[in-house]
């Protein structure tokens, strides 16, 4: 990210303009369709042969029976799913022949060897097999966002728009910067949806003020951007990717005005940036003045607000309660929520310098959420802030749906919470439906992907295999899930007429419980008045001890106690029968940034891999838990909780060109002598440790640095 200095002095970069054909790479574009078109070559609509029932005009006034269809699904060509499950079923005939052959032909000397390596070749066969199978019927489901919008903005409101409940979460404001964290919530704010419809809540599990502020001062730069985004219709709406662009196609037709909206636009940003950066000096300034002033009383070092009062959150000098994992709850609503009625701006006027009088102004509600954190008590770390939240945000807001973002990812598309609205409402599985995933993409990747940060046969091979099976797993952001789901309650196939909701399952809140009855009956939530009461009601259901003794964390919210808490919460939604749909769209939904050295990688797959693990020997293991699994279902679950042991088995085999080393027992043939062998050993050792360094230091040995990777470091501090 260049400095705004540098930026002034060559001139803010102007936008690309269609118009203008101003650098857009034409051959680029096309190389891109092209690739695009030959990849959907082998997907053709499932749905062909009934083109009425998509076709047919919904009866809304029947109520949920008829409700529209809003996505289609695409299957695999017949010319190739067959030969390719044709090869699965060759490949596992002669897995079975070689492993009889093996087991038959046991004339080794060394008998343990012989074991192991048939242990380990029914266990590559077998993963395998779990991996393969579940993807023999692969879907893409397509959202049809003209089919939603066509029934939902119909006037009478005869099929409303439900509630959403958007979440970001960050744990630090150094180790995730503020920067990307409020693009992330600008991008919320700026969607395409109905305002008054959802709301934006901010995780802070650090509980810094400068997180607070520099959220205060989104909402206000939101005002100008937000208006801007819709506009010209511009995307991505985070600014910090927007205007980074370099193929960003202007389309609309008033290219003089876009020109100078834009250049303003991007001055503010610029002015915003500078504010951000400079927040935590003039904080601790302010916080300077005030303890000076404050000594005579009191011994403190305290961080203060600019109203004049202590932060009850974490301070720049850590006392015993305002330090991290160690401070008081806090909910500040920072924008509350917006009128009902559509509210366009002047025209250029001294507030709005731009002319937005046919946009809305109006931004949804957003609110500052720290839970407590208290010494005695055990965090559960994203699972813990997510759960949280889903409390808070049920006092609040109470939507049906709820979506989380990791703090280092944005929207992407502005249709996104649409796109999802779309297979949650569809008439056919739509009710059963527990949460809608989005493939995760990435900014920051070097282009030979060298850590397979990407992992295209993940997202993009079996994710779509499990659509087409109960429905993707869940991945940690960039879900939608339903809030029934969410609090462990059977989906509407599988539910009995009785739904016990008490204080030991739920904790003992009546305003949350009372929530959780409303969210049953799907009745609106209205936020109460704020007075003294309700305040003190929300920091009861953000107490650290809020969850002891009940069934959060286990059958009820995000499951604890586990390293990778994503997995197991799908696995618990699916084990009571819900259903799950993988949403892929053209423009990506949603973009973030993943872990780009060598160490930090490392440490993520060791993380997965731990948790995964974890899950497997634990009560919600796959092969026991979740009743009313599908069977392939089950079997992907086996493949990914166990597929780390995969590798100790890929180690053993590795190491059997050197295993002649061993004194007594020789394997393979001896090429060299033992001392030749040692000394090859060793160098070798030394050149890929060199290599790995050189690798995760960004690496000469594929090319240049990627910028991305510089913005990150800048950002990083
Ligand atoms: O105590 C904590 C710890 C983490 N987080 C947030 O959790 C998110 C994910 O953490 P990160 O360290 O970025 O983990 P990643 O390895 O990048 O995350 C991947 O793996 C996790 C599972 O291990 C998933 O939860 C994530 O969604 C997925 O992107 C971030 O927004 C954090 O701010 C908290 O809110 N509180
Ligand atoms: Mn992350």
């Amino acid at each position: 990210m260049s400095s705004p200095g540098t930026e002034e002095a060559a001139g803010l970069n102007e936008p690309l303009l269609a118009n203008g054909n101003n650098g857009v790479d034409e051959a680029e574009v096309a190389k891109r369709k092209g690739a695009l078109k030959s990849k959907d070559d082998n997907w053709c609509w499932e749905d062909v042969g009934q083109p009425d029932d998509v076709a047919a005009p919904p009866d809304l006034e029947n109520g949920d029976g008829r409700r529209p269809l809003l996505f289609r699904n695409r299957k695999v060509k017949n010319i190739v799913l067959y030969p390719f499950r044709a090869l699965i079923l060759i490949r596992i005939i002669t897995l079975i022949l070689f492993v009889g052959w093996r087991i038959k032909n046991s004339n080794s000397d060394v008998i343990w060897f012989w074991v192991m390596s048939i242990i380990a070749d029914v266990w590559f066969g077998l993963s395998w097999l779990s991996y393969q199978l579940p993807k023999c019927n692969p879907i893409k489901s397509i959202p049809d966002l003209v089919t939603l919008r066509k029934h939902c903005d119909l006037p009478g409101g005869s099929f409303q728009l439900p509630g959403i409940d958007v979440i970001v979460t960050t744990a630090s404001p150094i180790a995730e910067p503020i920067l990307y964290t409020m693009n992330c919530v600008l991008s919320i704010l700026a969607v395409d949806y109905h305002v008054g419809k959802f709301t934006c809540y901010l995780s802070d599990d650090s509980g810094s003020l400068i997180l607070y502020e520099a959220l205060v001062e989104t909402a206000k730069f939101a005002t100008l951007w937000v208006p801007f985004c819709r506009k010209h219709r511009i995307e991505p709406r985070a600014p910090e990717s927007y205007f980074e662009l370099h193929g960003s196609l202007y389309e609309g037709e008033s290219l003089e005005v876009f020109m100078s909206d834009y250049k303003h636009v991007r001055t503010k940003y610029e002015e915003f940036k500078m504010y951000l950066d400079m927040l935590s000096d003039a904080i601790r300034e302010r916080s300077n003045i005030y303890n000076r002033m404050e000594t005579k009383k009191v011994d403190t070092k305290a961080t203060w607000m600019d109203n004049g009062t202590q932060w009850p959150g974490t301070w720049f000098d850590p006392t015993e309660n305002h330090r991290m994992g160690h401070h008081a709850g806090i909910v500040q609503i920072v924008q509350s929520h917006p009128n009902h009625m559509a509210q366009p701006g002047p025209q250029e006027a001294n507030n709005y310098p731009l002319n937005f009088e046919d946009v809305d102004l109006r931004l949804p509600m957003l609110v500052y959420v720290a839970r407590e954190k208290g010494s005695g008590c055990e965090h559960n770390k994203k699972a813990g802030a997510l759960n949280a939240e889903l409390r808070i945000s049920a006092l609040l807001s109470n939507a049906p749906f709820f979506i989380n973002f990791d703090c280092d990812h944005y929207i992407n598309n502005s249709q996104a919470l649409l796109a999802a609205i779309c297979f949650m409402l569809d008439r056919r599985e739509g009710d059963n439906t527990g949460f809608v995933q989005f493939p995760q993409r990435f900014d920051n990747v070097d282009p030979t992907d060298r850590y397979g940060n990407h992992n295209r046969v993940f997202f993009d091979g079996a994710m779509y295999g499990l659509n087409g099976q109960q429905g993707p797993t869940y991945l940690g952001t960039g879900c939608m899930f339903r809030r029934l789901a969410l609090y462990g309650i059977d989906p509407p196939c599988w539910r009995s007429k009785e739904i016990i909701i008490n204080s030991n399952k739920f904790g003992n809140s009546l305003p949350f419980l009372n929530s959780v009855l409303a969210a049953i009956k799907q009745e609106q939530c209205v936020t109460p008045p704020l007075d003294d009461s309700f305040v003190a009601e929300m920091t009861r259901v953000v107490s650290s001890s809020y969850d002891d003794s009940t069934d959060w964390g286990r059958g009820v919210g995000y499951i604890y106690k586990m390293a990778t808490e994503d997995i197991v919460t799908g696995f618990r939604i699916h084990g009571q029968g819900w259903r799950s749909m993988y949403c892929s769209m053209e423009r990506e939904a949603f973009r973030g940034t993943a872990p780009i050295n060598l160490t930090e990688r490392l440490h993520q797959i060791v993380r997965w891999s731990g948790g995964s693990l974890e899950m497997f020997f634990s009560y919600m293991s796959p092969l026991f838990a979740g009743h009313r699994l599908n069977t392939m279902q089950r079997v992907s679950y086996i493949n990914f909780t166990i597929y780390p042991i995969t590798s100790l088995f890929i180690l053993m085999y590795a190491l059997c060109p050197v295993m002649w080393l061993l004194p007594t027992e020789i394997f393979i043939q001896r090429p060299y002598t033992r001392d030749h062998m040692v000394g090859l050993v060793a160098q070798r050792a030394v050149f890929y440790s060199q290599l790995s360094k050189c690798l995760s230091n960004g690496g000469v040995a594929h090319g240049g640095q990627s910028p991305y990777k510089e913005r990150y470091k800048i950002q990083g501090h």
